[in-house]
């Protein structure tokens, strides 16, 4: 079996005498029975091939795949993709230090983003079938749209729309953190916090520094890495529309994923869908929707899906292109855990790790807005580290604790 790196969801890492940073930081594995990594392995997987298999008609071709996926996560060793999928070289060359090893050895990094890549293979997402391009997660994605719940956040907007504009800024701000919470893949198990019944923490706020990146009418640039859809997708929408009409910014580029991935993340299909969503509310949500579908149409709002967005690597080995884009935005804002975890490393790095040492390499300032949903985190001052410490709780991984934080210094060279 290979070495055991992961570390359980409550055993305390990050309290007691302090480990030099690089010395504690090994790649988090899933390999250790009771963590975080080990369960969403053997939890939330076959969980979650159940809940697509039960969304869709399949036939007996994606039935029979999905049950040698179940087979495979649960008791087999990774294999490469068959030489007939369109993107096996890409793949055998990510995974050629973990085939022919357990699932629960690979970096579980690597091995969740080859889950998902698999899950849409055996669904026949790449085929060349009736079933190709159907993403499964959209039942869910969809239903959550739809929900009661959105109505609701969306009628709050009327309240907002005359409080003062740094007011403004701030609950936007928030509701997009706390929009991360809103993710349909954290609920896919049972006993996973509800969104909605946490105290609303900020473990970090570098938010002062956000806005002094971006003040208004200084024509700035920022690009916004997504992550899921739905009742995440709307707040960062609407706090992208505040940014344009308050002159943050002058260009928004939305980044999303090329393909279905981690259950509910957006593609631009969600983007649409979401905007359709606030273009037909009543009252201030509508005329935000009208804004930004304006913004989309005058290329003051753009969308990417670069293929990185779903490659199981850190960011550190991004490709120049994106190097390149994220050089030229004046702020980079990174959504989600999963963005989180490839931006600083998904490594057992002590809590108060400086954020700005272990996003150094990024090219340009960038700011990360997240609920905790994994083990890794970086950047807390020890006194909050021990307080969290102290609760007993599960924070790292309950969504209950979220970030803001900001390295708003210059990366290195172009
Ligand atoms: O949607 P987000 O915020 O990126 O969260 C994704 C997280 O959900 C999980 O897939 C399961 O909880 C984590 O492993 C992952 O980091």
């Amino acid at each position: 079996m290979a070495e055991k790196t992961a570390h359980s969801t409550d055993d305390g890492v990050g309290s007691g005498p302090r480990p030099a940073p690089e010395q504690s930081a090994q790649v988090t594995l899933s390999n250790e029975p009771g963590s975080f990594a080990w369960s969403v392995l053997a939890e939330r997987h076959p969980a979650l091939i159940q809940q697509v298999r039960d969304a869709f008609p399949y036939g007996p071709d994606q039935h029979e795949a999905l049950d040698a996926l179940l087979d495979a996560n649960n008791n087999g060793v990774i294999e490469p993709l068959a030489p007939s999928e369109p993107d096996h070289e890409q793949w055998s060359a990510w995974g050629r230090e973990f085939f022919g090893r357990s699932w629960f050895d690979a970096p579980f990094l690597w091995a969740e983003s080859y889950f998902y890549r698999r899950l849409l293979g055996a669904t026949g997402y790449f085929g060349t079938g009736p079933w190709r391009g159907v993403d499964p997660f959209a039942p869910f994605k969809r239903a959550e749209l739809r929900g009661t719940a959105v109505d609701e956040e969306l009628r709050a907007l009327d309240a907002l729309a005359d409080v003062p504009a740094d007011e403004r800024a701030t609950a936007l701000l928030h509701a997009s953190v706390w929009g991360n919470r809103a993710d349909l893949g954290f609920r896919v198990t049972k006993g996973d916090a509800a969104p909605g019944t946490a105290a609303d923490d900020l473990a970090a706020d570098d938010s002062p520094l956000l806005w002094q990146l971006l003040p208004a009418g200084a024509g700035a640039t920022v690009a916004v890495v997504a992550d899921n859809a739905g009742r995440e997708l709307i707040p960062d929408l609407i706090l992208i529309d505040h940014l344009l009409r308050d002159r943050h910014a002058e260009r928004i580029v939305l980044h999303v994923k090329p393909y279905p991935y981690y259950v509910s993340d957006a593609m631009t299909a969600d983007v649409a869908d979401c905007l359709r969503r606030l273009v037909k509310a009543p009252g201030e949500a509508g005329r935000i929707g009208s804004r930004l579908w304006d913004a989309m149409a005058t290329g003051r709002l753009e969308v990417r899906a670069h293929p990185f967005f779903c490659a199981p690597l850190p960011y550190e080995e991004m490709p120049g292109d994106l190097r390149a884009e994220f050089a030229a935005a004046t702020v980079t804002i990174l959504k989600g855990d999963l963005n989180y975890r490839r931006l600083v490393g998904d490594r057992t790095w002590h809590a108060t790790t400086p954020f700005a040492d272990r996003t150094a390499y990024f090219p340009g300032a960038v700011a990360v807005l997240r609920t905790l949903k994994s083990d890794v985190v970086v950047g807390l001052e020890q006194k909050t580290l021990d307080a969290l410490e102290r609760s007993g709780a599960a924070w790292r991984t309950s969504g209950t604790q979220a970030l803001i934080q900001v390295r708003g210094e210059t990366g290195p060279p172009r």
